[in-house]
């Protein structure tokens, strides 16, 4: 796909493939186009060119309808009601919301999926918090929580690491390779994405310059010049 804002290519050009299961990852220097991807797959951004397939089918992603789909994304912010409790906001992601049955039934579906996923995530014990009076690293385990709330059968990532220190990162790590499900993950961090991909794709200035493993992208002197281009 080919996404443009006015006169700047966000993404020239840019094809990937997340087969089912695979934990496929996006990376970049500042700027190179990996948020714009990522908001292209979640409807956010509307692509000049090119297209989108889910399970072979064309596809036209729209934000609203990703739960629904079995897509769950957390982003670059952690983005959570302030008024509401950790509780509440992990719920609003849970897949009790989306199935059928009366609503008492569902309520309690949601609430146990919300609990199981703050479990998971290591901050049960802040289920009846505000998100607000938390520290960030604390609210990122709860946007990721809300994310595995929904059981997606895609996980979207977009830089999870961010603000982590390195004891959080692994922790990252652990339960992304355990999430057991499909997984984008777009980031900064190499060391989380070459310990947890399969593939990985490098953007450079909204170009692909590189798709590999994470052997190959170490190795591949294209990468390499990007990330020292970008330092200097
Ligand atoms: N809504 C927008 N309007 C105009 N330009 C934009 C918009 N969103 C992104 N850009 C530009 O598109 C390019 C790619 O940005 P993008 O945020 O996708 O990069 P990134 O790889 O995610 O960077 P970072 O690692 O810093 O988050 C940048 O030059 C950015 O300034």
């Amino acid at each position: 796909m080919t996404v443009r804002f006015g006169g700047l290519t966000a993404l020239d050009d840019v094809s990937l493939r997340v087969p089912s299961g695979r934990i496929v990852g996006v990376i970049g220097p500042n700027g190179a186009g990996k948020t714009t991807l990522f908001n292209v797959i979640c409807g956010f951004v509307t692509p000049a060119a090119g297209e989108i397939t889910l399970d072979g089918r064309a596809w036209r992603p729209r934000p609203h309808q990703l739960n629904r789909l079995g897509i769950a994304r957390t982003l670059q912010g952690v983005g959570q009601f302030g008024g509401l409790t950790v509780l509440e906001n992990v719920q609003v992601g849970a897949r009790g919301h989306r199935s059928k049955g009366e609503k008492a039934s569902r309520e309690r579906q949601s609430e146990k999926d919300a609990l199981e996923a703050l479990d998971k995530c290591g901050v049960a014990d802040y289920a009846h918090r505000l998100p607000g009076a938390l520290p960030y690293a604390t609210r990122k385990r709860v946007e990721l929580a809300r994310a595995l709330a929904s059981r997606p059968r895609i996980l979207m990532l977009d830089e999870p690491a961010g603000g982590l220190d390195p004891e959080e990162i692994r922790w990252l790590a652990e339960l992304i390779k355990g999430a057991g499900t499909t997984v984008l993950l777009v980031e900064h961090h190499m060391d989380l994405v070459m310990s947890v991909c399969d593939e990985i794709l490098v953007l450079d200035f909204g170009k692909p310059i590189a798709l590999g493993t994470p052997a190959e992208i170490s190795a591949d002197d294209k990468v390499t010049e990007a990330y020292l281009g970008a330092a200097a």
